[in-house]
């Protein structure tokens, strides 16, 4: 596996060139495991670097939509093999700069490579409808134009996955972009820019502009030539974003947090159940909005879920999320390790019970990144802030219910509605389930994360602004319908 040894700097893309920040500042990324290591400098861009990115998307997009839908699909063939010859360099820079093990960075790059090719097929399918008019010489139907420009606002999480299925989308369907990846993992984006370049991809039809959310962020959602913006993020930023967006009459569309229930029943699969939760609480150290936070465990399983899953939980290695034997690595800043042990305190000072885990890690290289505890809280009740609040992090709420109306109610009872599991045999149970949870993503005897590139993704409640990405719900943001009718 390759190391790199020196520290580079790297550009915005702007019109098909890489260029310097006009206020020439820069950046250092850090690898959240040792937090002296520099994984790269990354541009601290201004508004003026906004705007030529916006001109050069401005610019190309009458000249990327003429193409053909197979012909823009032919680019993400292409954009999907050159990622595909550099997927351990890229999965590895994932790692080392956001902190999830190299296995999940592979994963995760592997399936941005999926996403691609998924999209460059919608290239050549449908996108209208022939629909009968009451004149009988006329013909009426549907078809679909791009919106324009795309602001693509995203989160350090999945740094490869959720920019690409919000950029390939927006592409196939004959957008530009101006892209602004999260400041924490912009050189792994940069490296999936990087895959477009030398893709030839048309200069301008995408553009990276990375620096603050408040400056390049805020600049996406003021500009008046940016017709469209997809963000993934907090609550707090997406619903700034969702105003600013509306108040100029912007599309917009938004993935939020999640509080993530996950229902155990007496007839459970208890290893299946245990392991689940685990999987889906815990890997990517819980900073995924799919993951698993709240856990109702039927009473008279409860004593025997809890000792099974503490017996696992304690045998997790945390550590370098580079070293094969680590199973989980740090949180990915500074700034989600204090979120996170700030949950932890309030968890316990407002009466639940600290099982496991609750401690930063420390002790020897541990001390040079941001390592916790796997956590887990029992008589969680359900008012207190661990119960309400998106932790993302490594934080696992047991609570003990009698019955599945029980928690049912109580799984309900947050703002957000993004995912949600249910661990039964009983087909009556899980169609209860699926008709009252209130959740965009109902999973049954599977864990709370895992999408599936294909279906549509999005969530209920707060979780977000209704709508759906990926598969073919993305064309929906995407495109603006035109209803045609034609008489000779
Ligand atoms: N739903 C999800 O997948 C995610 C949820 N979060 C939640 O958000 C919390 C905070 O994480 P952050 O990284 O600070 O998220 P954030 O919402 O601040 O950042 C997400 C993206 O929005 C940009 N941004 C920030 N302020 C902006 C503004 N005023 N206008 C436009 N764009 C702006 C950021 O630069 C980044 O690219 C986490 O603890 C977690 O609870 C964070 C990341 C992903
Ligand atoms: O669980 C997944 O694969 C996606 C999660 C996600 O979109 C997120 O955490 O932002």
């Amino acid at each position: 596996m390759s190391v790199e040894t020196m520290v580079k700097t790297y550009l915005n893309y702007i019109d098909g060139e890489w260029v310097s920040a006009s206020t020439n500042e820069v950046e250092p990324s850090i690898n959240p495991a040792k937090k002296y290591e520099i994984v790269g400098y990354v541009q601290k861009s201004s508004k003026k670097d906004l705007d030529k990115a916006v001109a050069a998307a401005k610019k190309a997009k009458q000249q990327w939509r003429k193409l053909s839908g197979p012909a823009r699909g032919e680019y993400l063939f292409k954009i999907a093999n050159a990622m595909e010859r550099r997927i351990d360099e890229i999965a590895e820079t994932m790692t080392r700069e956001m902190g999830k093990t190299f296995p999940e960075a592979k994963g995760e790059t592997a399936r941005g490579i999926a996403i691609l090719r998924y999209y460059a097929g919608e290239g050549m399918r449908k996108v209208g409808d022939v629909i009968p008019s009451t004149d009988s010489e006329g013909l009426m139907f549907t078809t679909r134009v791009p919106l324009g420009v795309v602001g693509v606002i995203t989160p350090w999480n999945f740094p490869v996955a959720i920019p690409i299925w919000k950029m390939a989308p927006a592409l196939v369907f004959g957008n530009t972009v101006v892209f602004k990846p999260a400041q924490e993992t912009a050189v792994t984006a940069a490296k999936v820019v990087e895959c477009m370049d030398e893709a030839g991809l048309p200069s301008g039809v995408v553009n990276m502009v990375t620096g603050s959310g408040s400056v390049i962020g805020q600049g996406i959602v003021d500009h008046p030539d940016i017709n469209g913006i997809t963000f993934t993020g907090s609550n707090q930023v997406g619903k700034q974003i969702g105003q600013g967006a509306l108040a100029r009459g912007a599309k917009y569309q938004l993935e939020m947090g999640g509080k993530n229930p996950v229902i155990v029943l007496e007839d459970a699969d208890l290893d299946l159940a245990v392991d689940a939760t685990i999987s889906g609480g815990l890997r990517s150290t819980g900073q995924k909005c799919t993951a698993t936070s709240r856990v109702f465990v039927q009473s008279t399983v409860y004593d025997q879920f809890k000792e099974n899953l503490l017996a696992k939980v304690k045998q997790i290695k945390v550590g370098d999320s580079m070293d094969p034997e680590t199973w989980m690595g740090p949180l990915a800043s500074e700034k989600q390790l204090q979120t996170v042990l700030s949950y932890i305190r309030k968890g316990i000072e407002e009466g639940a019970t600290l099982l496991y885990g609750g401690r930063r890690l420390e002790e020897r290289e541990l001390k040079n990144g941001f390592f916790v505890e796997p956590t887990v809280f029992e008589n969680v009740s359900p008012k207190m802030t661990i119960a309400q609040e998106e932790i993302f992090g490594p934080v696992l709420a047991l609570i003990k219910v009698d019955t599945l109306e029980e928690a049912l109610i109580l799984a309900n009872d947050v703002q957000y509605g993004l995912s949600a599991s249910i661990f039964t045999k009983d087909i009556g149970s899980m169609l209860s389930f699926i008709n009252e949870i209130e959740a965009g993503l109902v999973r049954i005897n599977a864990e709370s994360a895992g999408v599936e590139l294909q279906a549509p993704f999005g969530g209920m409640k707060q979780s977000s602004s209704h709508s759906r990405e990926q598969g073919q719900a993305a064309i929906e943001f995407f495109t603006a319908i035109k209803t045609v009718f034609v008489k000779a």
